[in-house]
């Protein structure tokens, strides 16, 4: 029997006002925010302007994949290991932090670092796995086009195009801009959780009369479906971020930039990476170049 199409209603939206974090860094929480606590398997979604001396200087991960994505400007980060480099507008880093990474994310230059970082929770099999870095330029992420809109395939697939990033958690991250006029019809995996982040311009997202208008810096969670069909009847484009992903249905403990399952292994989280043991070792004596 054919899959039933079941377009999917927004159930939620939430408008996302700038507000202070790191060290003198400007976010707008998408998820992670007061009103979408989470929306597993994502834990945190911010967009953030960030210009020099601001920034987000040595600190820990553990239990999840932080996302990076420029969307103008470059961000220099460097972590515990020797891994460093830079990341410039339209380049990916899909950081799978696992059993500990310390590091450093500093705009680079004089311009200002605008960008998307979301955080994806990783399985209770797969917080632990050892560190991971994939890195993509801006050229190497698959794009296409058809009839006014434009997406980039930064993890899952669209219009028959897959991305190369690997995700432990099955994800979809797709930015698109649309034409004004133009309609998309997009498959978002039946039992996937999904929302829209709009990054500027505004569109109606939804079926038919159930369309719902999403202004920019607005967050949209999608209802139960397997589709998200949007109209951009604005008067200008729309680029959003469309981000879904598998459920992973286990408890989470979050302690800052730890997030684990049960409460006594943030504290063995906190106690490995106080005494540099089981991932942390490298933590004992490193300090990035941004603080010396
Ligand atoms: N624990 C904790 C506490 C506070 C933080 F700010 C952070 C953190 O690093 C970030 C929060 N959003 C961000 N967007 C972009 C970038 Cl490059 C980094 C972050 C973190 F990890
Ligand atoms: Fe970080």
């Amino acid at each position: 029997v054919k899959d039933k199409t079941m377009s999917r209603v927004i159930e939620k939206i939430v408008e996302n006002r700038e507000q202070d974090e790191g060290m003198g860094a400007r976010v707008r929480r998408s998820i992670g925010g007061s009103q979408l606590r989470n929306l597993d398997p994502f834990l945190l979604l911010d967009e953030f302007k960030v210009k020099k001396p601001a920034g987000f200087p040595d600190h820990p991960h553990r239990g999840f994949e932080t996302v990076t994505y420029m969307i103008s400007g470059s961000f220099r980060h460097e972590d515990f290991c020797g891994h460093k480099g830079v990341i410039n507008s339209g380049d990916l880093q899909w950081m799978t932090a696992g059993r500990g990474i310390l590091h450093c994310e500093m705009p680079e230059g004089e311009e200002l670092g605008h960008g998307l970082q979301l955080w994806v929770n990783l399985a209770k099999k797969d917080k632990m796995v050892k560190p991971a870095y994939q890195e993509l330029l801006d050229k190497d992420i698959p794009r296409t086009t058809s009839d006014g809109v434009t997406v980039k395939i930064i993890a899952g697939e669209s219009f028959g195009v897959k991305s190369p990033v690997y995700t432990r958690t099955p994800t979809m991250y797709l930015d698109f801009t649309m034409e004004k006029g133009s309609t998309l019809t997009q498959v978002v995996p039946d039992g996937w959780n999904g929302f829209v982040y709009v990054l500027s311009g505004s569109a109606m997202f939804g079926p038919g009369d159930k369309a719902k208008l999403g202004p920019a810096h607005h967050t949209l969670v999608l209802g139960p479906g397997n589709t998200l069909e949007v109209k951009n009847n604005s008067d200008g484009v729309c680029r959003f971020v469309l981000i879904a992903g598998k459920p992973n249905n286990e408890p989470i403990v979050q302690y800052g930039p730890f997030v684990m399952n049960e409460q006594h292994e943030i504290q063995e989280a906190i106690n490995d990476y106080r005494s540099a043991r089981n991932g942390f070792e490298n933590a004992s004596k490193w300090q990035s170049s941004a603080v010396k």
